[in-house]
């Protein structure tokens, strides 16, 4: 390991608020852990632009190196999981929020926390998909539980050219479902977002158009929700009888306000879909289906921007904006 190394740090100061630049690091100012990994690349989630926020309601204590996602090799360990050499993904938990995360050459880790990196996948492939991709895995996984098949109709996705939602489109087209993509860029992006997989683009207006009343035309078998808001109310008033609702994220808006008719009228069900804390054998099972018959192909091959850690301060603003296509893996050292 280096006597020094680079990271992205966030500090919180007085009278300028957080700032966040590259510092050179030393192996004693990383947590407390049990594995130390090289850090080979990370990746940019919305998640992250809220981290530079300072009031984005992400970190927990400062200073902090964000980056809630990372790949590399094994370069030190105590734990009886992980060895030396090993290649391991670690995304959600702690790193990038309370603990140093993945904008650096290297992180201390718990071993609860990492994944052995799945047959498959490549590290820029993993970060590729990223916690965006495992969200929109996770969401789709639980579609399938809800008893939602691909004969039932059309799988609406909000947020579509998003990590999320991109990611959510090439898994369900290549499962076989049929995907509206709804879009705040369809001018620019639907060709991207047909190549990936949605047999019809809308834009937001269309799909958010409110309804009135209580219940609406039956237009969806299911939706995938990374955008949530207000007009989440309008997604429900659409859901088909027996259909779900995944939602994970809240790009339109924390708040909704709907009524109890969907669900009693039509039986729809509204699950919410976690990434960060979700369960050792599920997160193993989800990271094993994306490196084998739900892999991305297409999202990968259309979809992924590299940047460095200098970057990261364009990059990250822009996610906030709402101005991101796809995903954005961050090159940190070489495989
Ligand atoms: C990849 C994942 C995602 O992208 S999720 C979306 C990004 N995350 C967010 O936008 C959450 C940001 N958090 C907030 O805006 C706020 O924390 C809040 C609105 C969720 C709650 O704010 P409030 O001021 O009411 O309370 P606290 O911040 O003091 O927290 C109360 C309680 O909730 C726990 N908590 C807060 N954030 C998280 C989180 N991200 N994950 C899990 N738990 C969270 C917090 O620890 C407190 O619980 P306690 O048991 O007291 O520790
Ligand atoms: N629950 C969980 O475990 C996870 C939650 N998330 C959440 O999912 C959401 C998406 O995350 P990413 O895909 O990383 O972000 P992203 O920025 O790549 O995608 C967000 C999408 O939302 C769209 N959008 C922006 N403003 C909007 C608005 N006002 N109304 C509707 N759509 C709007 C954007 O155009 C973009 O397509 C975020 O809220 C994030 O916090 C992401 C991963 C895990």
């Amino acid at each position: 390991m280096k006597e020094q190394f680079q990271a992205y740090v966030l500090r919180q100061h007085d009278q300028e608020g957080v700032t966040a630049s590259i510092e050179q690091l030393k192996k004693e100012d990383l947590p407390n852990g049990d594995v130390t990994v090289q850090i080979h690349y990370s990746s940019v989630n919305y998640k992250d632009g809220l981290a530079t926020l300072e009031k984005g309601g992400v970190v927990r204590q400062y200073p902090m190196v964000p980056g809630i996602d990372l790949v590399g090799t094994v370069e030190e360990s105590v734990s009886a999981r992980f060895a030396p050499g090993d290649r391991v993904i670690s995304t959600g938990f702690e790193p990038g929020v309370s603990h140093y995360g993945g904008y650096s050459e290297y992180a201390r880790l718990q071993s609860e926390w990492l994944v052995p990196l799945p047959q498959g996948l490549s590290e820029q492939e993993a970060m590729a998909i990223g916690t965006a991709g495992f969200t929109a895995a996770l969401s789709v996984d639980a579609l399938i539980h809800a008893g939602i098949s691909p004969d039932m109709g059309k799988i609406l996705v909000t947020g579509a050219t998003g990590g999320v939602g991109s990611m959510a489109i090439a898994i369900l087209a290549k499962l076989g479902y049929t995907v509206t993509a709804s879009t705040g860029k369809k001018q620019q992006e639907e060709a991207l977002l047909r190549s990936l997989g949605a047999s019809e683009v809308i834009s937001r207006e269309e799909a958010d158009a409110p309804i009135k009343g209580a219940m609406g035309k039956q237009q969806w078998a299911a939706v995938v929700d990374p955008t949530a808001g207000p007009a989440l109310a309008e997604r429900l008033k659409q859901v088909q009888y027996g259909g779900a609702v995944a939602v994970s994220g809240l790009t339109g808006g924390s708040d909704f306000e709907s009524t109890v008719f969907p669900f009693i009228l039509r039986g729809i069900q509204l699950m919410g879909i976690d990434s960060v804390y979700c369960p050792m054998t599920k997160r193993e099972r989800i990271w094993a289906k994306l490196g084998g018959e739900w892999k991305p192909d297409r999202a990968l091959a259309l979809g992924v921007r590299e940047i460095t850690l200098g970057q990261l301060p364009h990059t990250l603003e822009n996610i906030l904006r709402g101005g991101a296509v796809g995903r954005t893996v961050v090159r940190i050292c070489s495989e």
